[in-house]
């Protein structure tokens, strides 16, 4: 069977080149869009991934103020921390890295993250207007998986799709977005009874369960699309990306599908947050 692979780097490229140029147009009006990270502790992946956003935002001119905490803070000097960012009229988007450690309440974290700045869509606030469709930014991981849709021109209204995993910032919001966009949505769990009959419904399938490999050729329907956002160690999806693919009509590998995507949007989210700053002088 003919067999698409969904590029992520060439999706991801496409969008950063149409920031590149927004960026300029911001700068000669005085403005440079910054992206504040926050790191707390030391866990190596999180850190691999916080680095790599940054990275990607200083090759498109935008600049990257890092915040790497150790992994005593407290909830509280956490909160006074993004509280200051807040507060700082140069910074337009702070990215909160999940997971924090676990001593922190990260809901709480998360929550005081101004509106206007949440562009990894992590508050409730952010996730509420996603739910109801009109929000500006949804969480990052979801909107690449749109975006991927979008840019191959997969056609979602009508659709049945089958989200596996409900996180506050990957399952619910992905589905809430599928569902914007006309499609049927089951969303699955690790409750979910007969799962595989489950997945085998979907014309979408969206893994987002953080367990290797766990979806199984044999439970995805003939010619359905697979959209892997897993992102376990050693590079590994949560697509058994072999079997899969030998079903799918069309499918996103790891690495090089769901998350260079993610940090695009990161970076257009960022971007869209300096713009709103500016009409609204
Ligand atoms: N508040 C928050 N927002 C997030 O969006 C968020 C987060 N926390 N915590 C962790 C996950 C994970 N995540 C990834 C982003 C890009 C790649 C990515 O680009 N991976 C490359 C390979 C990575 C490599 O080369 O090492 C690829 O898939 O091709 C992976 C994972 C964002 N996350």
């Amino acid at each position: 069977m003919e067999n698409l692979i969904l590029d992520g780097r060439k999706v991801a490229q496409s969008i950063k080149n149409q920031l590149v140029e927004r960026v300029q147009v911001l700068k000669e009006k005085g403005v440079t869009p910054c992206l504040a990270t926050i790191l707390v502790g030391d866990d190596p992946s999180s850190a691999t991934y916080v680095k790599m956003k940054g990275n990607e935002c200083e090759k498109i001119g935008i600049k990257s103020l890092r915040i790497h905490l150790p992994k005593e803070t407290e909830t509280n000097q956490l909160l006074e921390t993004i509280q200051k960012l807040n507060e700082d009229n140069s910074v337009h988007g702070i990215l909160l890295q999940h997971p924090v450690p676990s001593h922190i309440d990260e809901r709480k974290a998360f929550e005081t993250i101004s509106i206007e700045k949440d562009v990894d869509g992590v508050t409730s606030y952010g996730y509420g207007q996603t739910a109801l469709g009109f929000g500006k930014y949804p969480s990052c991981t979801p909107a690449a998986i749109m975006s991927i849709l979008n840019y191959y021109q997969i056609p979602i209204e009508g659709k049945h799709a089958v989200v596996i995993g409900r996180s506050p910032i990957l399952g619910k919001p992905v589905s809430a977005l599928l569902l914007n966009e006309n499609a049927t949505v089951t969303t699955c769990h690790s409750r979910t009874t007969n799962l595989s009959e489950v997945v085998q419904l979907g014309d979408i399938v969206v893994a987002a369960v953080g367990k290797p490999n766990f979806i199984q050729g044999d439970w995805i329907k003939k010619g359905a699309v697979v959209l892997d956002a897993g992102y376990n160690k050693g590079n590994i999806g949560d697509v058994d990306y072999d079997a899969c693919s030998e079903k799918a009509s069309a499918i996103t590998p790891v690495p090089g599908g769901v998350g260079p995507v993610t940090i695009s949007m990161l970076l257009k989210h960022t971007v869209d947050a300096a713009e709103e700053t500016i009409s609204k002088h």
